[in-house]
């Protein structure tokens, strides 16, 4: 049997200018174990890729704000405690770094993201100064605004009960710092040759190849192990 997976989007499922590879609908719809989606996009992106592969819609949003697995939606998180710091941070003369109509906060339930290019060191002021219960997590597509104790790698362990599945049986792959807390749930992981340093750190491995180069890398090894 192959194992189970926990894949991240950006970074991991895309290329590098962020689109969706097209080997992800020749690998995935197929593949013959759970598939979780675990991504610091909000709830709609990864339930759309999920259900457009024709997969089960078991899905980790928000950075583990949001878990779902067979219909029942785990939300965990304060938003107010995020939106407070954002409106500081706009008070202060910060922006949130996204177009108008913001889709990427539109549907979002439990936290906030900000465009990679605000204000960073800024946002961490603001941030610090709200106290110990929020945290900023930088992926490299977003600044997130969130609460501490929230990750994907506990929503897995959500995911993985539900499922009636060993957390530790399932393969990790990732490419930045909100990945590591699923490395360390995950019985396997593998960062892409892009990871940032969080994600290196805390993978069991590192590839060689960026992006789905590298993904594509480890799931053929499942594959072959499995044959
Ligand atoms: O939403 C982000 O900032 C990054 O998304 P990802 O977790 O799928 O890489
Ligand atoms: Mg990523």
């Amino acid at each position: 049997m192959v194992p189970p997976l926990a894949l991240d989007i950006d970074g991991t499922l895309t290329t590098p200018s962020g689109r969706i590879d097209p080997r992800v609908f020749e690998l995935l719809p197929g593949w013959d174990a759970p598939v979780v989606f675990a991504t610091g996009k909000a709830f709609p992106y990864p339930v759309a890729l999920a259900h457009f592969l024709g997969r089960e819609e078991t899905v980790i949003a928000e950075n583990g704000g949001v878990a779902y697995v067979g219909g029942e939606t785990t939300l965990v998180g304060d938003p107010d405690a995020a939106w407070a710091v954002v409106e500081a941070f706009r008070e202060r003369g910060g922006a949130i770094g996204w177009g108008d109509g913001d889709t990427v906060n539109r549907w979002r339930e439990t936290e906030v993201a900000l465009g990679p290019d605000v204000d960073a060191g800024l946002l961490r002021e603001v941030a610090a100064a709200a106290g110990d219960d929020v945290e900023i997590v930088d992926t490299g597509y977003a600044y997130h605004v969130k609460s501490v104790g929230v990750s994907k790698g506990r929503a897995l362990r959500v995911v993985a009960e539900a499922l009636g599945v060993d957390p530790a049986a399932f393969v990790a792959i990732g490419d930045s710092e909100n990945d590591a807390s699923t490395f360390g749930v995950a019985g396997e992981s593998y960062a892409v040759a892009n990871a940032d340093a969080a994600a290196r750190n805390a993978a069991d491995e590192v590839v060689d190849d960026g992006y789905m180069n590298g993904t594509v890398s480890v799931l053929e090894r499942l594959r072959e192990r499995d044959e």
